[in-house]
């Protein structure tokens, strides 16, 4: 399924929540909604899946709008975590799958392999309620697209898990983009965004500052990013044509280009001619991009 928001627009009372997004996400991609708290993430997911109405604008799937969607094409994974604290976690999915309109056996295997997935199969027959939040976690992101939903949004879904937890639903994410979910999620982490998404849209306070491939992002700022490892002292560095600003980090110097064809000539000075242990041209990292177009911390 494609999903189409043309100048959408949220107010409440005077305040304008989302102003004006527009963006297409295409069937099997993994696209990132990345902004500060209060950016009106969780707002455009509620209207993306009519659990609140946009003030204007138009929202649709494959052409039509969402009210006359088969909501079992759809999963959410919403902001406030919540499942059945009293019901064991297989209970749990059991009940969720067949919400949904799952039958039974195609159901339990849905659950087997999910379970041994995400790491819970000792949880299994445990109440909710004794498991750690992570787990919790876990249990409800399961819950979320148990029923083999087409598209799929999951708000923060890795707060709160430690780094093997987030591999694996990294490796979730993964897997439902091979069997053809589209998949939109948010997150505060930038590390996340940047090794899963094809295309992100960044928000400020409601408006859309960039929406579009990440590599097109970062072809925004190029290869301005010189990371090396040289005997040659900082203000001499400060001085090379080309060089913004340099920042010692530990045993290493970030350089700051003004873009990427000084690199050339910086090698020739660092290097003389001899052999060096490191010189690395990259671009900005997505965190770099966000605080520079954001300002201030992620957070
Ligand atoms: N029901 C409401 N009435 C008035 N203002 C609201 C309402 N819901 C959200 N807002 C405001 O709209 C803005 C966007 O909120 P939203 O929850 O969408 O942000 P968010 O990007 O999801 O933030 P976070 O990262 O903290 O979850 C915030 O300023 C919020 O206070």
């Amino acid at each position: 399924m494609t999903l189409t928001l043309e100048h959408v627009v949220k107010k409440y009372k005077d305040f304008t929540a989302v102003n004006g997004l527009n963006f297409t996400i295409g069937r099997g991609e993994i696209f990132g909604l990345i902004g500060q708290n209060g950016a009106g993430k969780t707002t455009t997911f509620r209207m993306i899946l009519d659990l609140q109405d946009q003030t204007s604008g138009t929202i649709t799937w494959d052409g039509t709008p969402i009210k006359k969607i088969n909501r079992d094409y759809l999963g959410y994974l919403p902001e406030e975590r919540g499942i059945f604290p009293q019901m064991k976690v297989e209970e749990q999915l059991l009940f969720f799958g067949e919400l949904r309109g799952m039958k039974r056996d195609e159901l339990k295997k849905e659950i087997d392999f999910w379970i041994a997935r995400f790491d819970l199969e000792e949880k299994r027959h445990e109440k909710a309620e004794t498991l750690s939040k992570g787990n919790q976690q876990k249990v409800q992101l399961i819950a979320s697209f148990i029923h083999k939903p087409q598209f799929l949004i999951l708000d923060e879904p890795f707060s709160g898990l430690d780094p093997v937890n987030r591999d694996l639903l990294k490796n979730a994410i993964l897997l439902l983009k091979d069997k053809g979910v589209t998949i939109l999620f948010s997150s505060h982490q930038m590390d996340n965004v940047e090794e899963l998404c094809d295309h992100l849209c960044l928000l400020k306070r409601g408006v859309s500052l960039f929406s579009g491939s990440l590599l097109d992002l970062k072809k925004q700022y190029g290869k301005t990013k010189l990371t090396l490892r040289t005997n040659v002292p900082l203000n001499e560095l400060e001085k090379l044509a080309g060089v913004k600003g340099v920042k010692v980090d530990r045993d290493e110097y970030v350089l700051t280009l003004v873009d990427e064809t000084f690199a050339e000539s910086i090698f020739e000075v660092v290097s003389n001619g001899q052999y060096i242990e490191k010189f690395s041209l990259d671009y900005l990292s997505l965190d770099e991009i966000f605080k520079d177009k954001v300002g201030g911390n992620v957070e």
